[in-house]
């Protein structure tokens, strides 16, 4: 861990310790790679980051137009997905991951091109801050992305499962759908609902990443930036 890092993270702030974790992301990017960026408060402090290494990022895919305004900001050229066919490292944060290194993702709504874009990526390194930690996935709810007209028929269907959906008022993703914000699923099996909920006709994405999950945690708390690494 640098000093700078160690230094924000001991001073404990979410935001601080949000810096650290991206900070310490850094050391993720190699020279040549084409690199996938995430979306939300600390994939932005990751992009800030960026602009200090710029000069080794060779390109990079976004997973939001948000992302992709703030990567040209600094002078990363942004490329098309249809452009590459690997991606070397995707770095995003999560809204809850645990001890598997399943997470779920889409509080900020850009599931759908987050998981398209991880599931290119050779590397997928998270970085959270550790009020992200959870022994089991669930008490965030579950983001589903769902194509308008499906929005009641696929509400109906995660009440049968057990869900609350909450529909995102005024929320439109970037793909032109929208979200159903879901409380209250009992997530036992997190690869096994990923698949069917995936299978629901009318959902575009759900926000669990299980089938894909991160292959490096970096975990920003009190004490530093912890690295965790997915159990073989
Ligand atoms: O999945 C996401 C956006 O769709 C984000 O990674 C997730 O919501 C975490 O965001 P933040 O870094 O702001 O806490």
């Amino acid at each position: 861990m640098s000093s700078a890092s160690s230094k924000a993270a001991q001073s404990g702030s979410a935001d601080a310790l949000k810096r650290a974790v991206a900070e310490a992301a850094l050391e993720h990017v190699r020279a040549g790679e084409v690199l996938g960026v995430g979306t939300g408060s600390t994939a932005n402090f990751f992009i800030e980051g960026l602009a200090a290494i710029k000069g080794r990022v060779q390109a990079a895919v976004a997973s939001s137009e948000a992302t992709r305004q703030r990567l040209e900001a600094i002078g990363i050229e942004v490329v098309d997905l249809n452009q590459v066919d690997h991606i070397g490292v995707y770095v995003d944060g999560a809204d809850e991951i645990n001890a598997a290194l399943e997470m779920i993702k889409g509080g900020g709504g850009a599931l759908t091109r987050e998981k398209i874009v991880a599931s290119l990526a050779e590397r997928f390194v998270c970085i959270a801050d550790e009020s992200k930690w959870v022994e089991k996935l669930g008490r965030f709810p579950l983001p589903i992305e769902v194509i308008p007209m499906a929005r009641s028929l696929i509400a109906r269907e995660l009440v049968k499962m057990g869900g609350s959906p909450v529909y995102r008022t005024g929320f439109v993703t970037d793909n032109g759908n929208v979200i159903l914000d879901t409380y209250g699923l009992d997530i036992i099996n997190p690869v096994e609902l990923e698949t069917r909920l995936n299978n629901l006709v009318g959902v575009v994405t759900n926000g669990l990443f299980a089938r894909r999950p991160a292959d490096v945690l970096l975990l920003g708390g009190a004490g530093g930036v912890r690295t965790i690494t997915r159990p073989a």
